[in-house]
């Protein structure tokens, strides 16, 4: 018999964290080692950041951009333990220091966990790569919950990066986020993002395909977070042990 992974949460009083404890209660794969609060921070079940370092094979981050980004510099420092990153919201920077820690520890970070959002990732990607963009604009809305603190969502963004990876660009350079007042005519291969923020909305993320006589969407609708915390776990099982690097969901549904 093999020893049960060794988790720790980060964010475990969030919507995702309590979401994912009743899992890693109920299955003997896992053993759950402490959640991680903020700086400073006590409470039952809640354990410093350095101890969950030392204790974790695995911690699973549903925080913030920022503070992911934080925890992540400090795993490395200390040569372990492998991360799971399902926060959003990180800017550029910070995605740059994961890519740096990624050359010392194991990393998986996703803006989605669920298997039909990375399965959509391949068809918008392959989509983009047969409508040219001359006469077929793209446009991706999505719409959460109004506690929800960062725009345009992960789940957003890597559509959109899909999308100009099929187009052979960056979305760097075609990206609008939002627009507002005298905007002017749409540029052809602009890939535009439109944000709702209501309710108790889970995500719902739309890919449209426009031209001027018809119309393509793709979309996907998450119904409960569960099958976030599901797939966060999959990826948990999948990367204890690995060796150092990037990877992403893909590699774990055998989707790359
Ligand atoms: N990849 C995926 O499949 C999914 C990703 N997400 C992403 O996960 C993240 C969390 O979402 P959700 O659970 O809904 O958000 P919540 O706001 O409900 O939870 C966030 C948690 O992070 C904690 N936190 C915030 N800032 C810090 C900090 N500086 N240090 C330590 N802990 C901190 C909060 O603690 P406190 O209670 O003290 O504020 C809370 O426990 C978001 O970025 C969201 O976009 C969400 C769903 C699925
Ligand atoms: O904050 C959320 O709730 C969600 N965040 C992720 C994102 O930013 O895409 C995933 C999911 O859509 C729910």
């Amino acid at each position: 018999m093999t020893s049960p992974i060794k988790i720790a949460v980060a964010g475990a009083s969030g919507r995702m964290g309590r979401a994912i404890l009743p899992l890693l209660a109920a299955d003997p794969d896992f053993a759950f080692v402490g959640g991680i609060g903020r700086e400073g921070s006590a409470g039952d079940g809640l354990i410093d950041r350095s101890a969950a370092i030392g204790a974790a094979d695995v911690i699973l981050d549903f925080t913030t951009g920022r503070a992911a980004a934080e925890l992540v510099g400090l795993c490395a420092s200390a040569g372990g333990p492998a991360l799971v990153i399902g926060a959003t919201g990180f800017e550029p920077d910070e995605l740059e220091r994961i890519a740096e820690a990624a050359r010392t520890i194991p990393i998986l970070r996703s803006g989605n966990f669920s298997i039909g959002v990375n399965m959509l990732v391949g068809l918008v990607a392959q989509a983009a790569r047969a409508l040219p963009a001359h006469g077929w604009d793209i446009e991706i809305l999505e719409a959460h919950h109004n506690r929800k603190i960062d725009a345009p969502s992960g789940t957003a963004l890597m559509l959109g990066e899909a999308a100009a990876e099929g187009r052979g660009v960056s979305l760097a350079s075609v990206e609008r986020r939002g627009r507002d007042g005298i905007t002017g005519e749409r540029p052809p291969g602009e890939i535009g993002f439109a944000v709702l923020r209501a309710g108790g909305l889970v995500g719902e993320h739309s890919v449209l395909f426009a031209a001027a006589e018809e119309v393509v969407t793709l979309s996907h609708s998450a119904l409960d977070r569960g099958m976030f915390a599901r797939g966060a776990l999959a990826a948990a099982r999948w990367i204890a042990g690995r060796a150092p690097g990037e990877y992403a969901m893909g590699d774990v549904l055998g989707l790359v």
